[in-house]
């Protein structure tokens, strides 16, 4: 998929209640096969749940499935109303809690200050709305426009669940962060990085964390797709490191078909984790990386993780990204700004409603940033 101009179209979100599994849910045998057992996560034996926790198990994640549907609104126009103001104050009620980082800009500006800001933004649902067709969740021109013109004035990357060659922008890292082509690295660190030249032939880094998971994801997307193959709507999406199993498209009465499915595929994978997006199941390696670790390599490799005078600011919409909000409060250090026009548990600090809502905030940081220099 190429992130040409978009298509606009309403972002459906998605109410993801907070599911906390029983830690006998959460325990994965370290494999024999595979990648050496350093990369897995160091965990306990899997053992097998008791029938009830089983179903309680099951039940869970088909809330959590069913949650993430949009609410159905009935045809009555009264219906609708009532429930649009009723939303709106349970929206509003909620950004006491997370303000809207537009309303709140000139804190933010002050927070800023002399400071360097640093970008992360995620791409769907953040950069483009949430739509049917993963192909067709694209970058409007003005959007692009943004986010080059932001990334021209501060340093910005793209983090996204996405292979990273469908990003060609800027810095990014496809693949939950697990891929990632950023500026060659300021430290001596440099493990597990390769020196390569971009298409534009630029010198950058490459990272790749989960490398010798490749031939476990390849096998896994095959089975996964032959397993969900005939479910109506149901769609794959090979992220390189990861694979994600879109449900948008199917009827809600076959979303259990759809979680017994990728679940029994995954049980013979233990060095693989099954995590819950926006009506997509996301499968990852099991190893202590996420979008939150991608933005402090980010930062490392720019020489920024060290100086007390940067502020990174992460613009993000989906679980995963919670993964960097959560890095950016432990070190008190940047904040996280949540994309979502319904209430959720968060550890940003600040929010937007949607894409368009990002896009002016990006217009409103370079216009500050233009106009203080
Ligand atoms: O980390 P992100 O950039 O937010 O990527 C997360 C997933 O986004 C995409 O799926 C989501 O957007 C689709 C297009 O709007 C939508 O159809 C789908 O239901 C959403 O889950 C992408 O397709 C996935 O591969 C990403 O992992």
């Amino acid at each position: 998929m190429d992130l040409k101009t978009g298509l606009n179209s309403p972002v459906i979100a998605d109410h993801l209640p907070t599911l906390a599994l029983p830690a006998a849910v959460m325990t994965f045998t370290t494999p024999t096969s595979f990648p050496s057992p350093g990369l897995c996560l160091n965990t306990t034996k899997k053992i097998p749940l008791p029938g009830k926790i089983e179903e309680v198990r099951a039940a869970g994640w088909l809330d959590l499935m069913k949650a993430s549907s949009p609410t159905r609104k009935r045809q009555i126009k009264d219906v609708i109303c009532d429930a649009q103001s009723d939303l709106d104050l349970q929206y509003c009620n909620w950004t006491v809690n997370y303000p809207s980082a537009l309303i709140s800009f000139e804190a933010i500006s002050d927070l800023a200050g002399s400071k360097r800001l640093a970008l992360f933004l995620d791409y769907d649902g953040t950069l483009s709305p949430i739509v049917d067709n993963p192909e067709n969740a694209l970058m409007s021109d003005e959007m692009r426009a943004a986010v080059r013109h932001a990334a021209s004035l501060f340093p910005t990357a793209i983090i996204s669940g996405r292979s990273r060659d469908k990003l060609n922008e800027l810095y990014y890292a496809g693949s939950h962060g697990m891929d990632i082509m950023g500026p060659v690295r300021k430290t001596t660190d440099s493990n597990g990085v390769e020196c390569i030249r971009s298409t534009d032939g630029k010198e950058v880094n490459l990272f790749q964390p989960a490398s010798e998971f490749l031939p476990m994801i390849t096998e896994v997307y095959e089975k996964l797709g032959e397993s969900v193959k005939d479910i109506d709507g149901a769609r794959m999406e090979d992220n390189k490191f990861c694979v994600s199993v879109h449900y948008r498209n199917v009827a809600e009465d076959d979303y259990k078909k759809v979680f017994h499915r990728v679940t029994a595929v995954l049980e013979g994978y233990p060095c693989l984790r099954l995590t819950h997006g926006r009506k997509v199941f996301e499968v990852r390696p099991v190893i202590d990386w996420n979008k939150g670790k991608a933005v402090e390599f980010l930062l490392e490799s720019l020489g920024l993780s060290e100086s007390e005078d940067v502020l990174p600011i992460y613009v993000g919409d989906d679980r995963t990204d919670e993964d960097a909000f959560k890095v950016l409060k432990a070190s008190n250090r940047g904040f996280g700004i949540l994309v979502s026009s319904i209430p959720k548990e968060s550890d940003a600090f600040y929010s937007l409603r949607d894409p368009a809502e990002v896009m002016e905030f990006l217009r409103m940081l370079a216009a500050w940033k233009e106009q203080s220099t």
